[in-house]
């Protein structure tokens, strides 16, 4: 994205609710603007009713203010984000990309989130497939590319690691534009890394340094008529997906549930525009929660 780009504006709908919800702190900076009525209360004039509505409409948009301003603040260690104070003097959020069922519309979703998000990172699990040779072949007669054996999961590791070190040295290594005049991480930077891959929830040392995990799936009929149009560098052989690429998916799936491992659904099935605004909605709120 480029530098000095800002997240685009809060639709309103979301502040709105931000402001309804308790505990979001609105109530404290605007007090309520009802009439006080009932036992007990205060009878008061017309003005003194006008006034504290004009008071409470201040504060509304003070807060308002407030929440656009800390958009590019960094999390400072709140919220249900995790932040990662590790190694460095600075809070950082990491997302973890919407991990799913192959061809659930995964890379079409993290290209557009990059691009919206500042500061943005992203790392690809599929970059750390180990070369064909390596992959073994199973009993059934298939190269086992589903499972974390045909993955170099360390190195992905590291990779997220020297993100975690030093997002802008990492960011400006990897092309991105960092916020301008940033020769270092400032405590006000918020810097976001997306971490897309079909295999991220069943490989411990990955799954607790995500803060927000997502998990895109879509049904089988669905699942089997999209990768029927894929073009991999290694093309499936006849078979693989009923015979190796779908079994693998229930069995990851059902491993991870049984784990515990915390995610958001995603529905594959919706649009690609409402998958996008529900992530990048949720996004946002916990930015500006942060
Ligand atoms: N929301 C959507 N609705 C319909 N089709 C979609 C949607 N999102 C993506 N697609 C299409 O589905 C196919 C797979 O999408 P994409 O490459 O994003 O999936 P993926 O999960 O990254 O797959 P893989 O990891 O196997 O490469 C593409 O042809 C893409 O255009
Ligand atoms: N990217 C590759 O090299 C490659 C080779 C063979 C199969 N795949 C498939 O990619 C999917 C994950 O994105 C998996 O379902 C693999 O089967 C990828």
């Amino acid at each position: 994205m480029p530098a000095g780009a800002r997240v685009p504006p809060v639709p309103r709908r979301l502040l709105h609710l931000e402001a309804a919800s308790p505990g979001s702190g609105a109530e404290m900076a605007a007090p309520s603007a009802r009439p006080l009525s009932g036992a007990g209360s205060t009878v008061r004039s017309g003005a003194s009713r006008r006034r504290e509505r004009e008071g409470a409409v201040a504060a509304n948009r003070r807060q308002k203010l407030r929440w656009e301003g800390n958009l590019n603040r960094a999390p400072l260690g709140i919220l249900p984000l995790r932040v990662f104070p590790a190694g460095s003097r600075f809070s950082r959020l990491c997302l973890p990309s919407p991990r799913r069922v192959t061809n659930g519309g995964k890379t079409t979703l993290t290209n557009r989130l990059i691009k919206a998000l500042p500061n943005c990172c992203v790392v690809h699990q599929d970059d750390f497939f180990k070369p064909q040779d390596q992959i073994e072949v199973g009993e059934d007669g298939f190269k086992q590319w589903d499972v974390l054996d045909s993955l170099d999961m360390e190195a992905m590791v590291s990779t997220v690691r020297a993100w975690i070190e030093n997002p802008v040295k990492f960011a400006r290594s990897h092309g991105v534009n960092v916020t301008p005049g940033s020769k270092e991480p400032a405590s006000k930077d918020t810097h976001i890394l997306v971490i897309e891959g079909f295999l991220l929830y069943n490989y411990k040392p990955l799954i607790d340094l995500f803060d927000i995990r997502y998990y895109l799936a879509v049904p089988y009929d669905e699942c089997k008529r999209r990768r029927s149009t894929r073009n991999y560098t290694v093309p499936d052989p006849p078979g693989l997906f009923d015979g190796h690429v779908w079994p693998m998916y229930l069995k990851h799936r059902k491993a991870m549930e049984d784990c515990g491992v915390d995610v958001v659904y995603l529905d594959g099935l919706k649009s690609r525009d409402e998958l996008y605004n529900q992530v990048f909605e949720d996004i946002h709120n916990k930015l500006l929660n942060c």
